[in-house]
C-alpha cells in the first residue's frame, strides 16, 4: 500500500512533509466559526438528518435555517445510508453560505462536499470502535478528500430515555447528576489536543444536558463547547449559552416544525452580543 493516495493536496512539493504542517493548521472552518462565537458570544446550529429519500430535503431545511439566523448546517446521522448524499451537498453548497460540516455517526458517512467534519470521538465511552477505529477508518477518507477536520470529543450524557446514539454506539452515557465525570473526560480530551467538545443528550432526547454539565467543562478547559439534544425552546437554549456553550444544535424540532419565528427566536436567544 503507498501512502500517496492517503495525503491530500500537497501545497509544497519541496518539503515531503509539507502536508501533514498544512493539514494540522486549524482550518478555514474552525477559524471561521472561532470569529463568528467571538463576535455574535455563541452560535446556532441546525442539523440535517441525511437519511432522506427526498432529494431537495436537505436544501430545504437547510435553506430555511439560513435564511432564519442559523450560523452553521451540520449533516449527520446515527446511521446514514444516501447515497445521493454528495450531489444533495453540492445543491445545499451552491445555495447556502454558511459553513456546511458533516457530523459522522461512522466512517462510511465520510463523502465529498463539506467545508468540514467534526471529527468526533465518543470519549464518554469505553468501545474501542467509537474510540479508535472509525478514526482510523474514516481519517484517511478524510486525508484523501484534502477535507478540514475539526478534532471534536463527543460525550454522550444520560437524558432520560436510551437514545439512538446510545444504542448504536452500545455505551452507556454519563450520570445527568454527575456533572464532574464530564469534566473530568473533557480535561483529558483537551491534553489530547481536542479543541471543541460535543456534550450531548442524543437527538430527540426527552431532557437536554444539564446546565452544570456545560458549566464544570467550561470552568476546567478552553474547548469551544457544543450542546444538543432535546433542546425544544430557546429559553432552554438560552440557559445553555450562559452556562457556557458556544454552539448550540437543534435537529428534531425542526422535522416537524417549519416555523421561521422560531428559528428566529432560537437565533436570537443564542446571539447574546448581537
Ligand atoms: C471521526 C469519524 C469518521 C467517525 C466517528 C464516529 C463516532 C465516534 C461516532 C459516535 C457515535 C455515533 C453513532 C454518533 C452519531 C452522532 C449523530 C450524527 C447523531 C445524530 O443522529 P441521530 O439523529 O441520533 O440519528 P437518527 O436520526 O438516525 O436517530
Ligand atoms: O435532534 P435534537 O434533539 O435537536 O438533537 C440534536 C443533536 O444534538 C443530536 O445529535
Ligand atoms: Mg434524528
Amino acid at each position: 500500500m503507498t501512502s500517496g493516495a492517503f495525503v491530500g493536496k500537497r501545497r509544497n512539493k519541496n518539503s515531503p512533509l509539507s502536508y501533514i504542517s498544512d493539514m494540522l493548521q486549524i482550518g478555514k472552518t474552525e477559524s471561521a466559526l472561532n470569529a463568528a462565537i467571538e463576535k455574535r458570544g455563541a452560535l446556532f446550529a441546525v442539523l440535517l438528518d441525511p437519511d432522506t429519500s427526498d432529494d431537495t430535503a436537505l436544501l430545504k431545511a437547510g435553506s430555511m435555517a439560513a435564511e432564519n439566523g442559523a450560523d452553521l448546517l451540520l449533516v449527520g446521522g446515527s446511521f446514514m445510508g444516501n447515497f445521493k448524499l454528495p450531489d444533495q451537498v453540492a445543491a445545499l453548497k451552491k445555495e447556502v453560505s454558511l459553513p456546511v460540516v458533516l457530523f459522522p455517526g461512522g466512517a462510511s458517512q465520510v463523502v465529498p462536499g463539506f467545508d468540514a467534519v467534526l471529527f468526533i470521538t465518543l470519549v464518554s465511552g469505553r468501545n474501542p470502535n467509537y474510540l479508535i477505529d472509525e478514526q482510523v477508518r474514516g481519517g484517511v477518507l478524510i486525508r484523501s478528500l484534502g477535507m478540514e477536520a475539526i478534532p471534536t470529543a463527543y460525550e454522550l450524557i444520560n437524558s432520560g430515555k436510551p437514545t439512538a446514539v446510545e444504542y448504536i454506539s452500545n455505551t452507556s452515557p454519563i450520570p445527568a447528576d454527575k456533572p464532574k465525570l464530564s469534566m473530568v473526560h473533557s480535561i483529558a480530551a483537551e491534553l489530547m489536543g481536542m479543541r471543541y467538545v460535543y456534550l450531548e443528550a442524543g437527538s430527540g432526547a426527552e431532557l437536554p444536558v444539564p446546565v452544570e454539565h456545560i458549566a464544570y467543562t467550561r470552568k476546567a478547559t478552553q474547548m469551544k463547547i457544543i450542546t444538543g439534544g432535546g433542546i425544544r425552546e430557546p429559553e432552554t437554549a438560552h440557559a445553555r449559552v450562559a452556562a457556557g456553550a458556544q454552539i448550540i444544535v437543534t435537529g428534531t424540532l425542526w422535522e416537524k416544525v417549519k416555523d421561521p419565528v422560531l428559528l428566529q427566536e432560537f437565533a436570537a436567544s443564542i446571539h447574546v452580543k448581537g
